[in-house]
Order: C-alpha cells, then sequence, then structure tokens
C-alpha cells in the first residue's frame, strides 16, 4: 500500500536555531499532512537572541536545487520565505516561470518581529516587479506592508486600502497581517482580500507571550499546504490561521529569550 501525500515547496532560507525560515516551515508541512521539500536560498545564524550573521546561497546552487526537484516531482504549490538580495528574487521568480510549482504564496520577509533586516533594501523594486506579479496569496506583515505600499496603517480601512495597493502590483490575493506589539490588545485581526474583491477580517485573541518566532512562517506554510490540497484560498488562508494561532496559545519552551511559537502542536486539520 502506497501512501499519496501532495508534495509541496518551500523556497527559503535556513535559520539554524529551528524557530522560523525553512526549519518551521518544514515542522508545518508535516503537521499539515503534506510532504515538504526545500530550495536553500540564504542561512542565518541566529538564535532566541536575534540574528547574528546571514549568508546567501549561490545563484547557480539555487537553479540546480530547482532544476533537479523539477525533473522528479509533482509539486503542488510552494511558498517562498527569505530572498536576502534582487539576485536572489530573480532566480527565483525566473525559476518559478520555468517550472510548474503551483500556486505560489509570497511571504515578503523583509523584518523580523524583533527588527533584524533580512531583505535588502535596493531589493524592494525587484521584489514588487517579479515576484509580487506572480503571487497567488502574498501575505506581509503590518511592517511589510507599509514599506511596500507606502502608506500608514491604522484601521483596517487602511489594511484594505494597502491590500488593494499590492493586488494593483499583481498579487491575486492579499493577507495583511495585523499589528501585535501592544500588551493591552484584545484581539489581532488580519485583513483578507480575495481575488474577486470580497474582503473579510480574521481575528483571535492576543496572545501576551514571548515565543512566536516564526509565527509569519507558519502561516505562509500553512497556506501553502491547504493550497496543494485543493482547499479554496479563502478556506486556506482561514484554516492556517487558526493553526497558528494554537502554534502561539500552546507555548513551547525552547531558547532563553524569544523562542519559537510551537510548529509541532497537535492541530486537526
Ligand atoms: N501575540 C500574538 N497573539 C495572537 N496572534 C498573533 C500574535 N503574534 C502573531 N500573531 C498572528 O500570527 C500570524 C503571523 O503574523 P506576524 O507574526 O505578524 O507575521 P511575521 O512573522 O511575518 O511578522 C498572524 O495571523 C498574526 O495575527
Ligand atoms: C531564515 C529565516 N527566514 C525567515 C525568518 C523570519 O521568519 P518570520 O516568520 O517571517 O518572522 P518572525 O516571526 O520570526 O519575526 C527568519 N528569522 N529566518
Amino acid at each position: 500500500m502506497t501512501n499519496q501525500f501532495p508534495q509541496v515547496l518551500t523556497i527559503a532560507g535556513s535559520d539554524c536555531d529551528g524557530s522560523a525560515g525553512m526549519q518551521a516551515d518544514m515542522n508545518t508541512f508535516q503537521r499539515c499532512g503534506v510532504y515538504g521539500m526545500s530550495v536553500l536560498t540564504a542561512a542565518v545564524a541566529g538564535n532566541s537572541y536575534g540574528i547574528f550573521a546571514s549568508q546567501p546561497m549561490p545563484v547557480d546552487f539555487i537553479n540546480k536545487q530547482f532544476s533537479v526537484l523539477a525533473d522528479d516531482f509533482a509539486i503542488k504549490a510552494c511558498k517562498t520565505g527569505m530572498l536576502t538580495d534582487a539576485i536572489t528574487i530573480e532566480t527565483v521568480a525566473q525559476n518559478y516561470q520555468k517550472y510548474d510549482l503551483g500556486p505560489l504564496v509570497l511571504d515578503p520577509v523583509i523584518i523580523t518581529k524583533h527588527g533584524d533586516m533580512l531583505l535588502q533594501e535596493d531589493a524592494y523594486e525587484t521584489l514588487k516587479s517579479q515576484l509580487i506579479p506572480q503571487a497567488t496569496v502574498l501575505t506581509p506583515n503590518y511592517f511589510e506592508a507599509i514599506k511596500l505600499t507606502g502608506i500608514q496603517i491604522e484601521s483596517t480601512d487602511d489594511a484594505l486600502k494597502a491590500a488593494k495597493i499590492l493586488q494593483t502590483m499583481g498579487a491575486k490575493n492579499v493577507m495583511v497581517k495585523g499589528k501585535h506589539n501592544d500588551m493591552t490588545q484584545e484581539e489581532v485581526t488580519d485583513l483578507v482580500l480575495l481575488e474577486d474583491g470580497t474582503s473579510f477580517t480574521l481575528s483571535e485573541p492576543f496572545v501576551n507571550t514571548t515565543h512566536i518566532n516564526g509565527t509569519g512562517d507558519l502561516l505562509s506554510a500553512c497556506i501553502a499546504a491547504e493550497l496543494s490540497k485543493g482547499t479554496n484560498t479563502g478556506d486556506a488562508i482561514r484554516q492556517a490561521k487558526k493553526f497558528v494561532t494554537a502554534a502561539i496559545t500552546e507555548q513551547l519552551d525552547v531558547g532563553h529569550k524569544f523562542g519559537p511559537a510551537n510548529h509541532l502542536v497537535e492541530y486537526n486539520f
């Protein structure tokens, strides 16, 4: 008897402490019941105190990883994470066009929640012109949405305006993740704008914890996994928000400062 799992690809950096990046993506894929693969774009030396060094992968090596995977596997969906610089973005954009990799969930990893910059500033325009137009779902956090659109976001209406601007750049569906740095807030609210023009918000209780590294990765990896199963975009996003909330609520005690969200949480999909 054989087990057939949908095959899903993360195109991302390695975070050596396992809290974020492709390690978080692979754990999420496993939790979601899909078979995960990875194209390594960069590696960072980081722990729960922050990121201390980073190294992009050579273009030829990135190209080779795409070609060997595309030759052999039937990839049903993919997601991107840390892409470092303009040349890496161009390389990923070209490979996504060249091969049939299914829907693309683009997590525009620019800045971590602790302020580490993971994308060079001179690469923002390349991200906008080459990769955002190919995104099936774009998932900027609050700061990334401001940087990419240039508008201030103070309300749900502002988040919708930002999502509309990102849609005009070519992203089909956009999820603008809400702010969660106010210890008195009761909920965290994300705004979703779908391809057909409908929009909705997703709110979950704010969890006051220091263990939320990698939440953006968990969310985007879970959306990609759900899309690979044939789940519609709106439901894939709803499911991912629930999964991330469970991963934040059931804390994993790893690291001395800002620990990881719990990628290993039991969750019934
Ligand atoms: N403390 C928190 N309590 C509840 N939800 C949170 C918290 N922190 C993040 N989230 C949720 O986790 C998901 C990922 O968002 P975010 O952490 O902003 O992304 P990123 O990792 O890209 O910065 C979003 O759905 C957001 O609402
Ligand atoms: C290699 C690598 N990739 C991505 C991140 C950041 O992950 P993300 O989930 O977008 O952000 P945080 O929740 O960790 O702020 C990383 N740290 N390393």
